[in-house]
């Protein structure tokens, strides 16, 4: 099954609350929250106050993806505001076990998140206790730009190991995601798909919303 997840970081935040019960009418499946610290990425974007105001407005997952360093300092903000995942890159997680731990001890589901350029085996060690892999397809700080095609090889190396050693995690899927590029993903293994300009550029969201959802089933027939 696919899951669609509209990012926020494309949504008109004078009337957020709005923008968020638009999408979940239009059949969204979660909720994807990108939060940036400047340090990490080269861009600030909001905090868990966010969170906090949009958990009572809807009962769909709340996926927060946090592009920040440190990112155990925050974590129990995350979860006490309401987040249902909190995803942590590898790259700004030293002690990734103890990160998936804390996050798993407060009642939140984790996920690592890997750069394009960061290879799988990063997170061998890690698969065991993760309910999440999420894969960026642009390099993380911004919405609306180029999907990187040769992230997909990393999405089949996955999919195989996952399947190999019997495991239940989904796979997600963000950075330039729109009709065209949900395919290879989808066909790769893929599952949960981020989306932000692809859906919230457009007149008509439920229309774009459902038509990205379309191509990735209809890729995996
Ligand atoms: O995490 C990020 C960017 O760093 C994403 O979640 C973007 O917000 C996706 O936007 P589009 O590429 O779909 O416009
Ligand atoms: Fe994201």
């Amino acid at each position: 099954m696919i899951k669609i997840a509209p990012s926020i970081l494309a949504a008109d935040f004078s009337k957020l609350g709005q923008e968020v019960l638009e999408v979940e009418q239009a059949g969204a499946d979660w909720i994807h929250i990108d939060v940036m610290d400047g340090h990490f990425v080269p861009n600030i974007s909001f905090g868990a106050v966010v969170v906090d105001a949009l958990r009572p407005l809807t009962n769909l997952p709340l996926d927060v993806h946090l592009m920040i360093e440190n990112p155990d300092r925050y974590i129990e903000d995350f979860a006490n505001a309401g987040a249902d995942y909190i995803t942590v890159h590898v790259e700004a997680a030293p002690h990734l076990h103890r990160t998936i731990q804390l996050i798993r001890s407060l009642g939140v589901k984790p996920g690592v998140v890997l750069n394009p350029h960061t290879p799988v085996e990063t997170i061998q060690h890690v698969l065991e206790d993760i309910d999440l892999v999420l894969f960026m397809t642009v390099n993380p700080g911004f919405g609306g730009q180029k999907f990187i095609h040769s992230v997909v090889p990393k999405i089949e190396q996955l999919s195989q190991i996952i399947r190999e050693r019997g495991l239940d995690i989904e796979i997600q899927i963000d950075g330039g995601i729109n009709e065209e590029t949900i395919v290879p993903c989808a066909k790769a293994g893929a599952n949960v798909f981020v989306a932000g300009s692809a859906i919230y550029s457009q007149k008509d969201r439920a229309a774009a919303l459902q038509g990205i959802k379309q191509a990735g089933e209809e890729a995996v027939v």
